[in-house]
């Protein structure tokens, strides 16, 4: 059965970007993912002044609507690479936090759906034809933690906390 999710307040919450899941990359902490993310669209820009704000933002929705924001210029490679920065930063989250880690796991090989009204290109959108890019992340995601898990197992390591 496929799974549903968008807000955090509703089933499958967790696997929001907006979840309450901090993550570290390249040193620096961020909230959550969608900070990172939104942070990410101005490397290089012209507006690159604006990362730390989106950094300091005090909710998911803060950092969205400021990466958000038309009258800024993103970074010119934006396109090619968002697809590679969500997954770095998703798998992150994934691998930093156990109890989530476990419920991604648990879905076995269900189709995961970001269920956005409004969005074609990360959710299903509101007729369900969009291209759920976080759904197929998420599914990667849940390969690549097995995948390490099972190294894991035969190497005797453990997953990084
Ligand atoms: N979950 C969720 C949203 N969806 C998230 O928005 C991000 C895409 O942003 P952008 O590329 O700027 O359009 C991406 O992380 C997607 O999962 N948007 C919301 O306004 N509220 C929400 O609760």
């Amino acid at each position: 059965m496929t799974i549903y999710f968008y807000k955090v307040w509703q089933p499958y919450g967790c696997f929001s970007n907006f979840s309450s899941h901090p993550i570290q990359i390249h040193g620096t902490y961020w909230s959550t993912v969608e900070h990172y993310y939104q942070a990410q669209k101005f490397v290089g820009s012209k507006d690159a002044a604006i990362i730390p704000v989106i950094h300091a933002a005090a909710t998911p929705e803060e950092a969205a609507a400021l990466g958000r924001c038309n009258s800024r210029t993103l970074r010119l490679d934006w396109d090619v690479v968002k697809t590679q920065v969500m997954r770095e930063a998703v798998l992150k989250k994934f691998l930093t936090h156990t109890d989530i880690r476990e419920i991604l796991l648990a879905t076995g090989d269900e189709m995961i759906v970001e269920n956005s009204p409004t969005d074609y290109f990360w959710g299903c959108g509101t007729d369900k034809t969009g291209n759920n890019h976080l759904g197929k992340i998420l599914m990667n995601v849940r390969e690549e933690i097995r995948r390490l898990r099972l190294y894991s197992v035969i190497t005797s390591d453990c997953l990084t906390e």
